[in-house]
């Protein structure tokens, strides 16, 4: 999850695969590996966002092999505690998910991303507290989550021109609109719809947003 040497063509962006909201995991466990053959994923987010501990617990105990496998990092939404317990390699934190500081201590050596919105200071001060990845988005509507905050590329070209902590671009993102993103800057793709919701099914889905990173 660190940001290879960066220009201004598509070198060293790639994909971030987040989890679809709900799944019955046996079953996604197969999707999940389809997927993670089918080309380049940096990392899986598992996001189960109305789920117990014990279901979180279930998912990655299941999931989390099948990356490993693959030398695709493990990232858990919202917990740093559970990401801890888990031995997960890293935690993704909006602002309301907890103490950033203490998530920082907690998971030291492993992977601290923090949502930044369409924010410049929150990005600053993530940097500060030592995040490896500032989040920015929604960059398009999506229905997988409501959203209230909207970015636009500008803030890809800011942070990547300024920083080097690699940021990631999340919301509505598809092979289709995917280009100016990456020719922004963004080191990471997140993407929930573009690979599940993929009218050819997930491994289309990847190869999909593959080629269009490769042809930005
Ligand atoms: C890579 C990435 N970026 C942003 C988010 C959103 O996090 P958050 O604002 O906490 O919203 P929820 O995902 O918890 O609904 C993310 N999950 N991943
Ligand atoms: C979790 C999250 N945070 C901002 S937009 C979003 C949803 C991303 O999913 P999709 O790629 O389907 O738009
Ligand atoms: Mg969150």
């Amino acid at each position: 999850m660190s940001a290879a040497s960066r220009d201004s063509s598509s070198a060293g962006c790639r994909l971030y695969l987040i989890t679809p909201p709900r799944f019955a995991v046996t079953r996604f466990r197969e999707d999940l590996a389809a997927a993670l053959d089918a080309g380049d994923v940096a990392c899986l987010q598992l996001r189960l966002k109305d789920a117990t501990p014990d279901d979180v617990k279930r998912a990655t105990e299941t999931l989390m092999p099948v990356c490993h496998a693959r030398d695709v990092a493990f990232i858990l939404n919202d917990d740093a505690g559970l990401a801890h317990a888990l031995g997960c390699d890293g935690a993704h934190l909006g602002q309301t998910d907890g103490d950033h500081a203490g998530a920082r201590r907690l998971l030291e050596g492993r992977i601290l991303g923090i949502t930044c919105h369409a924010s410049r200071h929150l990005a600053m001060e993530a940097g500060e507290l030592g995040a490896d990845y500032v989040a920015f988005g929604a960059f398009f509507p999506t229905d997988t989550k409501e959203v209230v905050h909207h970015a636009a590329p500008e803030i890809l070209e800011w942070w990547s021109q300024m920083m080097e902590i690699p940021c990631v671009a999340i919301g509505g993102i598809t092979a289709e609109n995917c280009g100016p993103l990456v020719r922004a800057g963004a080191d990471f793709l997140a993407v929930v719809g573009a690979v599940w919701n993929h009218a050819d099914g997930p491994e289309a889905g990847v190869r999909a947003m593959n080629a269009a990173i490769g042809a930005a």
